[in-house]
């Protein structure tokens, strides 16, 4: 338990204020004051979960404002050490200040929490008019103001006592319509996700008023059994092939982990429909993941083996009818609820989860109980098994069709390529690799289920300039051609995408100056010979990582981990993010990889080729920029402009980084 001599020396400060006016959107959804508002309910929750707060109220009120309150420990308020100023201040004021940063710590102030930047409630602040802070504690009752964008206004005072027990934080703000589209605060989100952190935690109260005509209507949010009645109301009205499966799995002490610590892990709800929508919640550390991420991957791997093992298990395969993970996931509905200890999301609204690790922490945390349940409930099992073959049928009978289209015009596949063993070009991906020791990684890298590789020799031929007539006498682009299953074309041809055999084309070069090179030999190729399948955004680069940070375990309470950084800046900031967690400096090692041939098979699946957990970026055209891009790499690459090309790099040369190690 998270020890409750929560001061202000537990109040860590990173950096100093004031990005978030300049630059709000990078900070918060502009939209309207949700988000700004949802971060003090955050940590209002966050006090719920680190077991002190048992009521969070919100209210919102007619003159925009909202008051969010909690019964938990009461926001530090004795004066910080460095910044000489209470704690409380210092939270509101200055950017990366909190008291969840420290992980590795057993008795830290939080260890599992929503937050953990630092960051939430200064973009409240920065952004209301005003924002009042009262706070409870040590027998006082405080209160200290803001306005204007997070100026100070009243210092902390003491306005009266209260009972030694009494504690807790109130914060009302007026957002400032400035920053939003909207100034109205969405009502029905904030009721979605106080009875959804209702659902997480059941011994906490969650209500929600909104005033109207000076007086306020209240609801409250209480779900004593959880995950199951909540999930109960959210399928009503669907009809599951069979009962919903629950669960509950966390790493215990006893149950020691090598990969996890201790408290992560992971509560779910799942069942199966045959027809209409389907509803799929997930959260991390009761945050809502509205576009899932790592640890819904998880949750699919963990439930696709289950059920792949029970198929087989109970001879219920049909010959030459594989069954792939959409199969199973396609018609499933499910909340999925995800505890760890250091979650990294995209960005500060915290959509979505990138943690790799999510996915491994999920999948181990779902797959043997639901096998066991599978098993203990046979027809049950039966069922869902039916529904996932029928969908295997259907998905196998649509690819049939057009690969009956696609072998009138048969062509012969270049000697090169390494196929996947799936017909269905909808899942089916290339990755066109540099060298062939990559290309060799590669192969035993992925999955061959649905990736298939081709390995070119050296640089690829700049084709700028080549005539489409002549374009084949190279023997390496006539290998992708082929590979692709699509003929060149030209800007606003019809073209006729129906042979096309992968839907990602994927370039894997190595993270330097010649991978580079590479690269963009190869992406002219597809915008000058091939621009319809950029248009329709099949083209793809890989980012595989250039370091791998191995940090060692962190006594007891934190495994060992294995990070990758992209480039020189990711780097920084993971080292420094791992200070800031107490990890000790130096004590890490740090290893930079040379090429991809580098990795192992494992750590190449990982960082790269898992569509879950890989990074790729996809090579997009805004609508009729198309001729822009091309007249870019007109410059850059024809011949005859040598001149210009230089004086572009004169102007522009300063901004790109090059690599000469
Ligand atoms: N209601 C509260 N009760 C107790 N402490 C609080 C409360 N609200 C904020 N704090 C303290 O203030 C700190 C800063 O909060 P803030 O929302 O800025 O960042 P965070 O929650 O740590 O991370 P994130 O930027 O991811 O939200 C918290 O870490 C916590 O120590």
């Amino acid at each position: 338990m998270a020890k409750d001599s929560y001061s202000a020396k537990d109040i860590e400060i990173l950096e100093d204020l004031s990005p978030i006016l300049h630059r709000p959107g990078m900070y918060t959804d502009p939209q309207n004051p949700n988000h700004a508002l949802v971060e003090v309910i955050d940590n209002a929750a966050d006090e719920g979960l680190a077991g002190f707060a048992k009521h969070v109220s919100v209210i919102l009120h007619e003159d925009g404002s909202a008051t969010v309150e909690d019964d938990g420990r009461g926001i530090p308020i004795d004066i910080h050490p460095k910044k000489k100023v209470p704690a409380v201040q210092v939270i509101f004021t200055t950017l990366h200040s909190g008291g969840k940063f420290r992980k590795t710590d057993k008795d830290a102030a939080y260890r599992i929490a929503g937050g953990l930047h630092g960051v939430g409630v200064c973009v409240s602040n920065a952004l209301s008019r005003r924002l009042e802070v009262e706070v409870k504690r040590d027998g006082g009752h405080y209160r200290i103001v803001f306005a204007d964008n997070g100026q100070l206004r009243e210092p902390l005072k003491k306005i009266g006592s209260v009972g030694p027990r009494d504690s807790g934080t109130k914060v009302r703000f007026w957002p400032d319509p400035k920053y939003f589209d909207s100034p109205k605060i969405n009502v029905q989100e904030i009721a979605a996700l106080l009875r959804a952190k209702a659902m997480l935690l059941p011994g906490v109260r969650f209500t929600l008023g909104i005033e109207k005509k000076g007086r306020i209507e209240t609801t409250e949010w209480h779900f004593p059994e959880g995950i199951r009645g909540y999930f109960a109301e959210a399928i009503a009205g669907l009809s599951p092939v069979a009962a919903p499966f629950f669960g509950e799995r966390y790493v215990t002490a006893q149950s020691e982990s090598d990969s996890f610590a201790e408290g992560e892990g992971a509560m779910w709800a799942i069942a199966w429909t045959a027809e209409g929508d389907t509803v799929t919640e997930s959260y991390v550390n009761m945050i809502p993941t509205r576009h899932g991420g790592t640890h819904v991957a998880g949750l699919r791997e963990g439930v696709y083996n289950a059920i792949k093992n029970f198929i087989d298990l109970h001879s219920m395969g049909q010959r030459g009818l594989k069954i792939v993970p959409e199969d199973v996931w396609s018609r499933a509905s499910y909340v999925l609820a995800v505890k760890m200890l250091d979650p990294q999301f995209k960005g500060q609204v915290k959509n979505e989860l990138i943690s790799r690790e999510a996915v491994k922490l999920t999948a181990q945390m779902v797959r043997d109980p639901f096998e066991l349940w599978l098993n203990q409930h046979v027809e049950e099992g039966k069922r869902i098994a039916e529904l996932v073959i029928r969908q295997a049928q259907a998905r196998s009978r649509a690819a049939q069709k057009v690969e009956r289209r696609k072998s009138s015009g048969v062509a012969v596949l270049p000697g090169k390529l390494t196929d996947c063993a799936s017909d269905d070009p909808e899942r089916n991906e290339l990755f066109i690799v540099e060298g062939d020791s990559a290309g060799g990684s590669a192969k035993q890298a992925r999955d061959k289920e649905f990736q298939a590789v081709l390995p070119l020799k050296g640089k690829p031929k700049n084709t700028w300039q080549d005539n489409p007539d002549t374009l084949y006498s190279n023997k390496e682009i006539e290998a992708i051609a082929l590979a692709i299953g699509v003929d060149h074309h030209k800007p606003g041809d019809a073209v006729d995408l129906s042979g096309l055999r992968y839907k990602r084309i994927i370039i894997l070069a190595d993270a330097d100056v010649d991978g580079a090179h590479i690269q963009v030999l190869l992406l002219t190729l597809f915008f000058r010979h091939f621009p319809k399948l950029i248009e329709r955004g099949h083209v793809y680069v890989a980012q595989p990582p250039l370091y791998r940070i191995d940090v060692p375990a962190q006594g007891k309470g934190r495994p060992a981990r294995k990070l990758y950084a992209l480039d020189d800046a990711e780097l920084e900031s993971l080292l420094e993010k791992l200070t800031d967690e107490g990890v000790r400096p130096g004590s890490w090692t740090v290893s930079r990889f040379k090429g991809l041939g580098e990795m192992n098979p494992e750590q190449l699946w990982e960082t790269t080729l898992n569509p879950d957990t890989r990074r790729v970026l996809p090579v997009t055209v805004a609508d009729g920029e198309l001729h822009e891009s091309l007249s870019i790499f007109n410059m850059m690459m024809a011949r005859e402009n040598a001149a210009q090309r230089r004086e572009w790099m004169e102007t522009y040369g300063n901004l790109v980084e090059a690599d000469i190690t």
